[in-house]
């Protein structure tokens, strides 16, 4: 927009015109008037796009990082690990709340191994026969097992004061609410979930927060109640009839996440503080989705925002993940590759990783990820090289591995390659891939990758 230029016969056109010759004074008044509005409304239009310039400058130093893939994948793990990066603050402040979620862990696997014994004697030792006197009849696991359940039976009521603890905000679904949605979730023993968004942490440090004094707090009950329950948590699981009983049940509760009970003793003790380790270890399934901004200082020039959004892997919360494609600067992708000889807990006549496969297939094909750099992360390489030198095959799962080497480097090279290939056969234009496998990498990719998309947005690739 040009001002003040004279008209001439050229450029008609010229804003604002030239004065008319022989203007009254009311006629140059109004011209004048006329002149300000149309420069106050130019103006106006200016100062917008300033600010939609500032507002684009600020989004570029909040760097958005989709978490996905499939339940248990490890995505909130790798979101601690984060927090211990940037914020290991924050991350010792939640220690409080990561003790109730561990100790729900270990309650829950308590009461899961009680809940199922008499259950599988039920179907074996007890088979019904109409002549027979039942009270008469008892396996050796019996009279003590009964005993221990009876010692054991105030952990439901620990148990019921964590589930309130971890959900009792009104945003919150209660675990049994969780449970009665998704009935296949049960079937876990140490499973605990809260929805995301929820405060949880927060919450367990203010309730946690009221003075003992004045009014007991329920979690120091519970605490205490569970250390009065040690011995008998560890008479439990060390009972090689009980051991024996699970084994029949082809239970196995040390390969599920969440498992505390080879550390009973010491998790269960009145002045328990969870480890690091402890806390990587702690299983809280994520319901809806987590937003997590960290800061991250002294990268280049600017402060940067980084924003990770968790969500949940489960079959039923994949739909909640789409509105979160738009506007994303990098999609870190995790394979657990231990889940090649497991089946999915939503549905059991799928295996776990033909469904990471395809997961990975349909977010490699989707047009709103097209321009999104994509990291992938094949964890869960110790239980995967456990798995393997334990014996079991993985070309018997994986049939199109053939007759390969069953050792840990050939088959994750093997995963690799075909993440690589589905990946270049169906992204709808070449794109932006790593791999890697640790935290540290993640870090330095994700900072790559904000390089990248930074000079694409501003048109200088
Ligand atoms: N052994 C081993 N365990 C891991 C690893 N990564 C994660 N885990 C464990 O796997 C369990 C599940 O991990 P989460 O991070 O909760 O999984 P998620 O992907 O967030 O699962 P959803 O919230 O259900 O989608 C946790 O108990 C972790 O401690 C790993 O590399 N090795
Ligand atoms: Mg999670």
């Amino acid at each position: 927009m040009r001002w003040g230029k004279p008209a001439s016969p050229t450029t008609p056109e010229v804003w604002p015109p030239h004065p008319p010759p022989g203007e009254t004074d009311l006629e140059r008044a109004v011209r004048l008037e006329e002149e300000k509005e149309a420069k106050r409304i130019s103006d106006a239009i200016d100062h917008d796009l300033e600010l939609d310039k500032v507002e684009w400058r600020k989004r570029k130093y909040h760097t958005r990082i989709l978490l996905l893939g499939q339940a248990e994948s490890g995505k909130s793990t790798m979101l601690k690990n984060f927090q211990l990066h940037f914020t290991p603050e924050t991350f010792h402040a939640e220690v409080e709340a990561w003790r109730a979620v561990i100790h729900l862990n270990l309650i829950r696997s308590v009461n899961f191994i009680l809940d199922l014994l008499p259950n599988s004697r039920a179907n074996t030792a007890w088979t019904p026969d109409p002549g027979a006197n039942y009270l008469a009849r008892s396996s050796p696991l019996d009279k003590g097992f009964q005993q221990l359940r009876m010692r054991l039976s105030p952990l439901r009521q620990v148990e019921q004061i964590l589930v309130r603890r971890l959900s009792a905000d009104e945003s919150a679904h209660s675990v049994s609410e969780v449970e009665e949605s998704m009935p296949w979730y049960y079937g876990r023993a140490s499973e605990v979930s809260v929805r995301g968004g929820s405060g949880w942490k927060a919450l367990i440090r203010r309730r946690y927060a009221s003075p003992p004094n004045i009014r007991p707090d329920e979690m120091d009950s519970a605490r205490q109640i569970l250390h009065a329950c040690r011995e008998d948590i560890v008479d439990l699981w060390t009972d090689p009839l009980i051991q024996a009983e699970l084994k029949v049940e082809g239970v196995s509760l040390q390969e599920q996440s969440g498992f505390f009970l080879d550390e009973a003793a010491r998790v269960a003790s009145a002045n328990y503080e969870p480890t690091l380790h402890d806390i990587l270890r702690a299983r809280l399934q994520t319901i809806g989705v987590e937003e997590h901004t960290m800061t991250v200082e002294k990268f280049g020039e600017a402060t940067q925002h980084w924003i990770f959004y968790d969500v949940g892997g489960a079959r039923g919360q994949r739909a909640s993940w789409v509105p979160y494609f738009d506007d994303i600067n990098a999609v870190l992708f995790l394979c657990p590759m231990s889940a090649f000889d497991e089946v999915l807990l939503e549905d059991r006549s799928v295996n776990r990783l033909a469904d990471s496969f395809d997961l990975w297939k349909t977010i490699c094909t989707s047009k709103l990820l097209a321009m999104t750099t994509f990291i992938l992360l094949l964890n869960k390489s110790d239980v995967l090289k456990a798995k393997l030198d334990a014996g079991i095959s993985f070309a018997r799962y994986v049939k199109s591995y053939k007759d390969g080497p069953n050792d840990f480097e050939n088959v994750s090279s093997y995963l690799k390659r075909k993440f690589i290939a589905i990946l270049q056969h169906y992204s709808p234009k070449e794109r932006q891939m790593h791999d890697i496998n640790t935290t540290a990498l993640v870090i330095t990719r994700i900072k790559e990758a904000i390089i990248v998309n930074n000079l694409i947005s501003s048109d200088y690739l």
